[in-house]
């Protein structure tokens, strides 16, 4: 039967559209059937007067008249009492049944009876449904209830019954309150929803259009949220227009499998909006529809390149857009339109309604006519609002895996996870949760992410649609696939079913040894690349660390649940990073170094301490040479005689070792000149450990040692382990934290290394208030990338698009440093520094993003400055500090000292820079990454400014001005 028909006489109605959502896995609320002549009937109400431009819901009362001319139903009980006409049970619910596809009207009609304890009054119910003609609406069991503001029963053809009433959008439906209406209603009636939701499911605007079919219910949980689809006419009727287009085959589909269940079945595909590989899908053709959600309309219909508002300009004037509607507003008109923005770039009519997903990608990425036309705070506060507001995160139904669409946790678990999904959009993912292989349903894998999620579904055989009947983790794995596990040299003969770990790790299905690591052989990740196959994050941990739900749970602001805040720290070689994170590691976690850590740490630190002694060594050479030069040409003046020959006389010098010492020293210097130093140690430790004790006690070598400053290739950091040189080189060494921290090249052999981690809770602090409870559930990662990682490409920091702040960290004692750049030419390291600055600061991927700038190693600077001049910097050639007279005045805030000076003034200079670049401000720290105390307050300011910029969106715009000079310890 066509709907035109069953909706013969309606005046004024219109169709709900039908759902095209992913599958509703929970129960849905059951209509609870109307007693129609118990139903207290309000009194038309003459059209209420109100403009066009005021936008309320208006309801055409229901009169008994209608309701009578309508034939109810005969099965229909009546109610006895009025008071029985207000009660609405908990359990109430809209039910929609079919015993099979066929549903006639009479079965409707039937299931449609009434509930013992449920009374309903009409008006809301009125209010909740509205069936209206799916504009596409294929088979005749196909109708759709929307909960829009409408007449009577309009679903109900001439014989009062409704007629296969399949699809509901539960939107609009508001249950739980009564609705206020317009139309002089004096109804109080409501409709409840029984929350019978294992996990309580907020619907909100068009998410939760929920799917009825047979055999199959649902419940949800109308909120208060939901309300406002009431608030505004224009948005309920743009409301419509998210409709979609389901192919009919889908509902062949459905209506064939009569009485099967079909929660878990993935009933909708999304177009894909990146729609990225061109070989979607080719063999992969599920009978699924194709959803395409259409968008809220623009209130207006204008010229094309017109302003929405003021209908002026062309298409070549420059114009915001609106993150929903798609409405265009000129210079003049966009604040106007959009007002302060609470949601971000949306006409202030759309603020509450998703945003069209396409717009996704630009969510936080600011337009240069909101720069000219805000100030920079306003404009990243509209941007951080728009990106963080509840309303613009991604819905998580919208996300299905393993044939499952996700809760509102497992979105987050998801997200928040070491290695979440990149640039995850709504779709359909498979997601192998022992290996944390993650694709597109029906295709290849696109990622590694953590692993054991627990998220969505179990995963199945045909995820990714492979043909090659050779499986990993139960799932049919892709002809690339294959290709890259033969290449890679796993035996894949006799289509095996391999059992494959996070850390690539393989077994046979049934055996128990792990047979060899895919990813193990150099050449496998290479392999990877050129087949466009994911490989191991290496920022993942060996053991993929889980974000628990229960943890997220303990932070009950959708903010706080939202991801772990990432702090990206970089910095020029030899700033400090390293010091830095390790400072972290040693601050806030209660293991800092795992015990394998350190075995491995004592063998650096050890290879250190002998390449040290190597350059003290070379150093002795050179001092002996010195001496020994000096006496030749004394004696050269003095006569011929002993020319040649300084030794002659069996003269030593001070430098001068005995020959086994010697011995030693040449083999030292010899090694590490072929560079093979640490290959050769601490193997050799314990062999040379009684030689490194005598040649410690050796007045040649403590003299050299006094005089080390002079040796330019000796760490400054090297006497702390030269001291203990002696213990060092012990093989029961245990090296201690302050150890590990003051040791060089400990943390990472990639260049990369991350810590999670949170600020603990002051347990001395009594009287905290919550904003220190606050901070201590924040967790943190502080990722390091060392600059080396530049190098080859910048393209490592599209990784990085979810950091949150940078920290850039400059050596303040490089100001007299030199070094090598790319081409061999010798250039100052601040300048070298500021190159690397300049880089980041203008990189995309760090658009907008909040840059902490920590001026590093105060302490050698504040005794650096005493000596040598800042102007040794070419760019510090103007610093011409007042210094007080009275420098031992201890009272720095009237007579800053000289190195108090100087960092203020490196700090303008920088912050002036990144103003120059950004427009933006820059947050200056100074920082003594030895002293824990110090990086502790560096990376709390950090954190400050985190969580500065995220309450800002709580004030007005115009109360923001007041938080600017606050924003940087030292403004200019
Ligand atoms: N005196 C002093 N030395 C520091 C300070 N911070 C770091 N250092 C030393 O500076 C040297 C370089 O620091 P690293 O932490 O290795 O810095 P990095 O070069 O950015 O990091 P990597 O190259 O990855 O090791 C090390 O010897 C540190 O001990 C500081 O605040 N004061
Ligand atoms: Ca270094």
């Amino acid at each position: 039967m066509e709907v035109a028909t069953v909706v013969e006489d309606a005046v004024e109605y219109s169709f709900a559209m039908e759902y095209h959502g992913p599958p509703i896995t929970r129960e849905l609320p059951r209509a609870v059937p109307i007693n129609v002549d118990r139903i207290p009937v309000a009194s038309v109400v003459a059209t209420p007067s109100f403009s066009d431009r005021l936008s309320l819901p208006v309801v055409q009362p229901i009169s008994a008249t209608d309701i009578l001319s309508k034939k109810p139903p005969k099965d229909l009980e009546l109610c006895s009492s009025p008071a029985e006409l207000l009660t609405v049970s908990p359990t109430s619910v809209i039910a929609f049944e079919s015993r099979n596809n066929e549903v006639s009207e009479d079965s409707y009609s039937k299931e449609l009876g009434l509930g013992t304890e449920t009374t309903v009054s009409p008006s809301s119910v009125s209010n909740a449904f509205e069936v209206r003609e799916p504009e596409s609406c294929h088979g005749n069991d196909v109708c759709a209830l929307s909960g829009e503001l409408s007449s009577d029963f309009e679903c109900c053809n001439g014989d009062g019954e409704v007629n296969g009433v399949k699809e509901m959008r539960c939107s609009s439906i508001s249950l739980d309150h009564s609705c206020e209406f317009v139309g002089g209603l004096e109804s109080s009636g409501a409709l409840e929803a029984s929350d019978s939701f294992e996990k309580s499911r907020e619907f909100s605007g068009s998410l939760c259009k929920s799917r009825l079919s047979s055999g199959f219910k649902e419940s949800v949980d109308f909120n208060e949220s939901n309300r406002t689809d009431w608030a505004s006419n224009e948005s309920v009727l743009s409301m419509d227009y998210l409709s979609s287009r389901v192919s009919s085959r889908k509902f062949g589909d459905v209506n064939n499998e009569s009485g099967c269940d079909v929660r878990r079945a993935p009933v909708v595909t999304f177009c894909d909006i990146e729609s990225d590989d061109g070989n979607t899908n080719e063999e992969f053709s599920r009978s699924e529809p194709e959803v395409v959600r259409a968008k809220k309309e623009p209130a207006i219909k204008v010229r094309k390149g017109a302003c929405y508002r003021c209908l002026k300009g062309n298409r070549f004037t420059e114009k915001e857009v609106c993150m929903v509607c798609d409405a265009k507003y000129c210079t003049n008109c966009v604040l106007r339109a959009m007002g302060s923005m609470p949601e971000g770039r949306k006409c202030v009519t759309c603020i509450g309604y998703p945003i069209e997903e396409s717009k996704r990608d630009l969510l936080g990425k600011c337009s240069r006519m909101l720069k000219r036309l805000l100030n920079d705070l306003e404009v990243r506060q509209i941007m951080k609002a728009e990106k963080l507001c509840e309303m613009n995160q991604l819905p998580p139904e919208y996300i299905c895996v393993n044939g499952r669409p996700l809760y509102h946790e497992e979105l987050i678990i998801l997200q928040s996870c070491i290695n979440p999904p990149k640039k995850l959009k709504p779709g359909n993912y498979w997601y192998d949760k022992v290996s944390g292989l993650w694709g597109k349903e029906g295709q290849k894998p696109s990622q590694v992410i953590s692993p054991h999620l627990n998220v969505g579904g179990p995963i199945k055989a045909d995820a990714s649609n492979g043909n090659t009947q050779v499986f990993i983790n139960g799932r049919e794995i892709t002809k690339v696939e294959l290709r890259m596990l033969k290449l890679a040299g796993v035996q894949c003969a006799g289509n095996p079913h391999f059992w494959v770990n996070e850390d690539g790790s393989y077994q046979e299905e049934g055996q128990k040894n792990t047979k060899g690591y895919i990813w193990g052989k150099a050449g496998t990740k290479l392999l990877c690349a050129v087949l466009s196959l994911p490989v191991p994050s290496k920022s993942s941990y060996p053991f993929g660390e889980q974000v628990t739900s229960t943890n997220s749970r303990t932070m009950p602001d959708y903010l706080e649940q939202r991801a772990i805040q990432k702090l990206l720290m970089i910095g020029y070689d030899g700033s400090g990073t390293s010091t830095i994170f390790k400072q972290a590691k040693i601050l806030y976690k209660d293991v800092p170094f795992s015990e394998d850590e350190r075995e491995h740490i004592k063998s650096v630190i050890q290879s250190h301490v002998y390449s040290y002694i190597g350059i003290l060594l070379e150093g002795r050479e050179r001092f002996e040479e010195e001496i020994l030069n000096g006496l030749r040409q004394n004696q050269s003046c003095d006569g011929p005689t002993l020319a040649g020959n300084v030794n002659a006389n069996g003269e030593e010098t001070l430098y001068s070792i005995c020959p086994r010492l010697k011995a030693f020293s040449d083999w030292l210097l010899k090694i590490m000149a072929s560079g093979t130093l640490e290959a050769i140690f601490p193997a050799a430790s314990r062999e040379y450990a009684p030689i490194v004790e005598e040649l410690w006690g050796n007045a040649a070598f403590q003299a050299t040692y006094k005089r080390r400053s002079e040796l330019e290739t000796l760490p400054s950091i090297a006497s702390y382990f030269l001291e203990r040189a002696v213990d060092i080189l012990k093989p029961d060494y245990k090296p201690s934290d302050v150890d590990i921290l003051y040791a060089e090249r400990v943390t990472s052999s990639n260049g990369l290394s991350c810590v999670e981690f949170s600020f603990p809770e002051l347990a001395y602090d009594d009287d905290a208030d919550s904003g220190d409870l606050h901070d201590s559930l924040l967790r943190f990662q502080l990722i390091r990338l060392q600059a080396k990682g530049f190098g080859e490409s910048c393209k490592w920091l599209q990784m990085f698009e979810d950091v949150r702040i940078i920290i850039f960290c400059v050596s303040l004692s490089d100001y007299d440093q030199f070094a090598t750049d790319g081409d061999g030419n010798s250039l100052n390291k601040m300048l070298l520094s500021r190159k690397f600055f300049e880089t980041m600061v203008t990189h995309p991927t760090f658009d907008q993003m909040d840059f902490l700038l920590l001026l590093n190693k105060y302490d050698l600077f504040e005794e650096k400055i005493e000596r040598v001049p800042l102007t040794q910097c070419d760019w510090f050639d103007d610093f011409h500090p007042v210094i007080s007279r009275n420098r031992s005045n201890s009272n720095s805030i009237n007579h800053p000292t000289l190195g108090q000076l100087g960092f203020h003034y490196i700090a303008v200079k920088f912050k002036r820079l990144f103003a120059s670049l950004t427009g933006r401000k820059l947050y200056v720290s100074q920082v003594k990454g030895l002293e824990p105390t110090s990086v502790d307050s560096a990376l709390k300011y950090a954190k400050d400014i985190l969580n500065w910029d995220e309450e800002r969106p709580n004030f007005s715009l115009s109360e923001h001005s007041i938080y600017s000079t606050e924003a940087s310890s030292y403004s200019q």
